[in-house]
């Protein structure tokens, strides 16, 4: 299971990279800008001891003029250095993270909505993760490896005995303890995820429910939870610290024992007492490069989770064609034993459903609350797949074959053959005409006011303009206008079939009759799928098709909606 999770995450780290492979020579560039400047760092410390330690014993001028340049030089040579190594890895790194988004927004694009929130809403921090691995792992854990090797390969030059003491020291400090490190993160990171996922939830239901919660008077239990759960996570976070802090302190008293073993074993090899104290000093500043590589085995487990998730939306398969044209005149859509299921723990949302909609057809599905109607229509939408069964579409016609998957089909212009006014309709922050337009760019302001007096919105209309703002997702309008707005644009669309989910929603029954009459009334003989909990005015549909629980409970016609009292 170990080894598993190891390889895995070797394939993560790779598939990701495979992002940074065009720009490998900015890379290579930025990693030896890293190691040179923590080079210099060293090389800074072992000149300064030389120089203090010879100093002393009056050597020639000249040995400490070039001794005091060369400090001088490493001084600003390293800042320099530094500050060119962060440009050259930030513009490699912003690059690469640029090519990630492209390609994670054009997976998600080709994402059916239903499942693209989540990955939407994650996809922003998650790629930031790509730039840590660059930039906060990778680089620094290269600069690090390069100098150590430097700073062995040197001692080898002075003494074999004392370059393996500090080469023992440095896989200690620089190896063992970065993985402990890396471990009581991973740790760290599995404890924490579900408090803070907990807490974020508290406060997000704090701030949006604040007026319910006032309400009902529940405010008080809700900031006590909060306030229970913020204590408890920084308990576990004082904990884990306290530990870090820990591996913290062992790497500084390492690094010290390594610098004092090599020290004792430069002694009593006979080494010149000025490079036994360069090589001590030097150790000293090796051991805290190793602290810089506890950080970045930290931060090499905190972004796991992130960048599995970046990883598995790299490898969703891209969008391979633009999709079969759509039909003209009319479409005749199928399901066929279609099901749906959201979650693969969870009971299928849709199961072996059979529905014919040649054109002409208007179908009613009628059920209770979560029976599974939107997703019925999410199917003829497009917007879900079946996970089993089919949902085809072809001119009308005989079934031809297997019949074409509606996925099939150019998802820019399927709108054109099968949309409507679908779940939680969304209001955009512009004017009314703005809103319309965006069912039919070029329509007219007679096709516009056609469409509001079909919706019964026309006398507003009348009395506001077309070019009235309605506020963010309608907060300007009433529950009642919002849904007769959103209804104006479904119609105003004109699609072959037009869907509707609970067109009425929030209108006195009297009104709903009215404006489901005239919107049957516009639609002529074209099809019409209507979800509704309603069985009065269903006279004009051709089916009514009950669901319960995901299943075709009961379907009738005209007749079967009397005998249930329509
Ligand atoms: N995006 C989703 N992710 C997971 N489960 C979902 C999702 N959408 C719907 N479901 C689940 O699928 C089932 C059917 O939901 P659906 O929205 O289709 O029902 P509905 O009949 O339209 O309900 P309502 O009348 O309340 O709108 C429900 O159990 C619901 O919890």
């Amino acid at each position: 299971m170990r080894r598993c999770d190891v390889v895995s995450r070797g394939g993560v780290v790779r598939r990701v990279l495979a992002f940074a492979y065009p720009l490998r020579w900015r890379f290579v560039g930025a990693g030896l800008l890293a190691a040179g400047t923590e080079a210099a760092g060293l090389g800074l410390m072992a000149a300064a001891t030389w120089l203090l330690a010879t100093a002393a014993g009056q050597p020639p001028l000249i040995a400490l003029s070039i001794a005091i340049v060369l400090v001088r030089a490493l001084a600003i040579g390293r800042g320099v250095l530094r500050y060119v190594e962060r440009l050259a890895s930030h513009d490699a790194v912003l690059r690469m993270v640029t090519e990630v988004r492209a390609r994670i927004f054009a997976t998600l694009v080709d994402r059916p909505p239903a499942r693209r929130a989540d990955a939407l809403s994650r996809m922003v921090s998650d790629v930031d993760a790509v730039q840590d691995l660059v930039i906060r792992v990778l680089l620094p854990m290269a600069a690090a490896g390069l100098v150590a090797d430097a700073a062995v390969g040197t001692a080898l030059l002075a003494d074999p005995a004392v370059a393996l003491v500090l080469l023992a020291g440095l896989l200690v400090t620089g190896v063992a303890l970065p993985l402990l490190a890396a471990r009581l993160a991973r740790h760290g990171a599995a404890r924490l995820a579900p408090l803070r996922a907990a807490y974020a939830a508290d406060t997000v239901d704090l701030v949006h429910g604040a007026a319910d919660l006032a309400a009902f008077g529940a405010r008080p239990g809700y900031e006590a939870r909060g306030a229970a759960h913020a204590e408890e996570l920084a308990r576990v976070e004082r904990a884990l610290a306290r530990r870090s802090f820990a591996v913290d302190a062992a790497a500084t008293a390492l690094g010290g024992v390594t610098a004092m073993a090599v020290l004792v074993t430069a002694l009593s090899r006979g080494l010149p007492g000025v490079w036994i104290a360069v090589l001590a000093v030097a150790t000293l500043a090796a051991g805290e490069l190793a602290l810089s590589l506890l950080a970045a085995a930290r931060k090499g487990a905190e972004i796991q989770g992130s960048l599995h998730r970046v990883a598995e939306l790299l490898d969703e398969p891209g969008d391979p064609a633009a999709g079969l044209p759509i039909p003209d005149g009319s479409v005749h859509l199928r399901l066929r034993g279609a099901g749906v299921r959201y979650r693969h723990d969870a009971a299928p949302a849709l199961h072996d459903i059979d529905l014919d909609l040649p054109p002409g057809h208007r179908v009613a599905i009628v059920g209770p609350s979560g029976a599974g109607k939107s997703t019925l229509l999410a199917l003829l939408t497009g917007a879900i797949p079946p996970d089993t069964g089919t949902a085809t579409a072809e001119p009308p016609g005989p079934a031809g074959g297997g019949g074409t998957p509606i996925t099939a089909y150019d998802r820019e212009r399927w709108p054109v053959a099968v949309t409507g006014l679908l779940a939680d309709a969304h209001l955009f922050h512009a004017s009314v005409r703005d809103n319309l337009l965006l069912a039919r760019p070029g329509a007219t302001d007679e096709e516009l006011l056609a469409a509001c007096r079909t919706a019964g919105l026309a006398d507003w209309v009348a009395e506001h303009g077309l070019d009235v703002r309605v506020g963010e997702d309608g907060a300007e309008l009433s529950g009642g206008q919002r849904q007769r707005l959103a209804l104006a644009r479904a119609v105003l669309a004109d699609p072959h079939v037009l869907l509707l989910d609970e067109p009425t929603e929030g209108l006195d029954p009297a009104q709903a009759d009215a404006v489901l009459a005239a919107v049957l009334a516009d639609r002529g003989g074209r099809s019409v799928v209507l979800v509704t909990h309603r069985l009065t005015g269903l006279d004009a549909f051709d089916e009514v098709v009950v669901l319960d629980g995901g299943r075709v409970k009961e379907r009738g016609t005209q007749g079967w909606v009397r005998a249930h009292g329509g």
